[in-house]
């Protein structure tokens, strides 16, 4: 069994990102939310676009008021008013000041605002009793940002303040990397779909359902290769299918030692170089990661068993090796795999920078005494809460047993035991793996 940490290294290693020329598309701002940029982003505009006021006041010349106060106040004469969106049409001369209104431009000849509560107003005239300080309240063109530098860089995830700042920059066309092909398969004999009745002996392959909500929260395109029976050549086949035009694939089921745990021999039949066969985690341990080379050269995917768009001239495929992961069928081991292993692979792959592939731990203090058998780095799920400024973890209530998928609803939180600790006494500090949010 390998540690958990070189699992991790030896699949983060193996993972190719998505090339920023190749795996792109041009998309509309309306549609980018949650998207990573593939490429810089600039804007011709200045901003703020042009000196501007940032309060509803007078805009005078800084030298008529820099003396004034109680006893000699300056008084001006208001030659123009300038509300936003207006175009100033008057040039400040001395003892002369303009109306202006929060975010307009300020006309020529002005320096300074002063905020309305600090004047008296007479007919056409204002009467200033306080000097302000020189060039106050005026918000400079180009003083947040310069026209043609940079704005966003690649590798940005695009939320609600990155989109505002693209469209503020009236930037409307963006190229984004494509979101990753990730392939699920549910191997198992056992399984029926969510609305087919159950028989004795059998079970609903939550798997699949689980592991596509999954990926899409974690930018993917989920691609469902149904349930797949325990039966090698029907095995082979789907995995061999699954690969075409995938990313990554993510099978669950059959990689432990039963007699119909067929997905090892599979891959080594179908050629995948396989790099892990188990993890020492609980639970998630005999979990299988392989890979198959770059579908431009790979044989499985020039075999004639399928009828690959690639042996038929069709579009070449990637330079980049396939990703396998054989998932353990337990549905919270299948889970705990991707939070802990599938989602920093993904997160490389999409075009994120590494200090965003995770996985993401947090120091809480565990709320219950955390137990093991410590012979596996073990991950007890629960919830992860912030109280008073800190998180604390605790535990969810009911088995810590990896077929027990009830309790695992809610989980925000993977509290880790690392291997030879049996007890985390409630009270202490434990390193929490955060999840749920991809
Ligand atoms: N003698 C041993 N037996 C087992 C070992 C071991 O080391 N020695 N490993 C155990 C561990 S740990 C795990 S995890 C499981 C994983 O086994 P598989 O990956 O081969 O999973 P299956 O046998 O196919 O199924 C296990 C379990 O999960 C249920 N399952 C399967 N697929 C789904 C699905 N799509 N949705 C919901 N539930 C699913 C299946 O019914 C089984 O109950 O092996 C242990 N055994
Ligand atoms: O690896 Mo396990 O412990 O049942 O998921
Ligand atoms: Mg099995």
């Amino acid at each position: 069994m390998l540690p958990v940490k070189q699992a991790e290294s030896i699949i983060l290693d193996l993972v190719k990102p998505l090339d920023g020329q190749l795996d792109t598309e041009v998309i509309d701002l309306s549609s980018a939310t949650n998207r990573i940029l593939a490429s810089s982003v600039t804007s011709k505009l200045d901003f703020p676009h042009w000196d501007n006021s940032a309060m509803d006041g007078y805009a005078v010349r800084y030298r008529d008021v820099e003396f004034c106060n109680r006893e000699q106040p300056a008084i001006l004469e208001i030659v123009e008013e300038i509300p936003a969106g207006y175009q100033p049409q008057r040039v400040i001369q001395p003892h002369q000041a303009a109306r202006i209104l929060t975010g307009a431009v300020m006309p020529e000849g002005a320096d300074t605002v002063v905020m309305q509560e600090c004047t008296k107003r007479e007919d056409h005239r204002v009467i200033i009793f306080e000097p302000p300080k020189h060039q106050a309240f005026v918000r400079h063109q180009g003083a947040f940002y310069r026209g043609g530098a940079t704005l966003l860089h690649p590798g940005t995830v695009l939320t609600a303040p990155e989109i505002a700042v693209l469209a503020a920059a009236q930037c409307t066309q963006l190229t984004v990397y494509r979101r990753p092909k990730v392939a699920i398969l549910s191997t198992g004999d056992e399984l029926v779909t969510p609305d087919e009745p159950l028989k004795p002996g059998q079970i609903v392959d939550s798997n699949q359902y689980a592991l596509a909500a999954w990926v899409t929260l974690a930018g993917g395109i989920p691609k469902l290769g149904g349930i797949v029976r325990d039966n090698p050549e029907v095995l082979k086949n789907a995995i061999a299918q699954a690969i075409l035009g995938a990313d990554i694939v993510l099978s669950t089921g059959g990689v432990s030692v039963g007699d119909y745990d067929y997905v090892d021999e599979i891959l080594a039949e179908l050629d995948a170089e396989i790099h892990i066969r188990s993890v020492a985690i609980k639970p998630g341990k005999p979990l299988t990661f392989a890979t198959f080379p770059p579908s431009l050269n790979s044989p499985i995917l020039n075999s004639p068993i399928l009828n690959s768009p690639l042996n038929k001239g069709g579009k070449g495929g990637s330079n980049r090796p396939i990703l396998y992961f054989g998932i353990p069928g337990n549905p919270v081991s299948a889970l705990v795999s991707c939070w802990r292993f599938v989602q920093p692979a993904l997160r490389k792959l999409s075009g994120l920078p590494q200090d965003k592939w995770g996985p993401m731990f947090v120091n809480a203090i565990a709320h219950h005494d955390l137990q093991s058998d410590g012979r596996r780095e073990s991950y007890l799920w629960g919830q992860l809460r912030l109280v008073e400024g800190s998180y604390q973890f605790h535990l969810a209530s009911g088995s810590q047993n990896s077929g027990n998928l009830i309790n695992l609803a809610q989980t925000t939180g993977l509290a880790l035991v690392p291997i030879g600790q049996t007890l985390i006494p409630a009270g202490q500090s434990v390193q929490v793996l955060q999840v749920g949010c991809c």
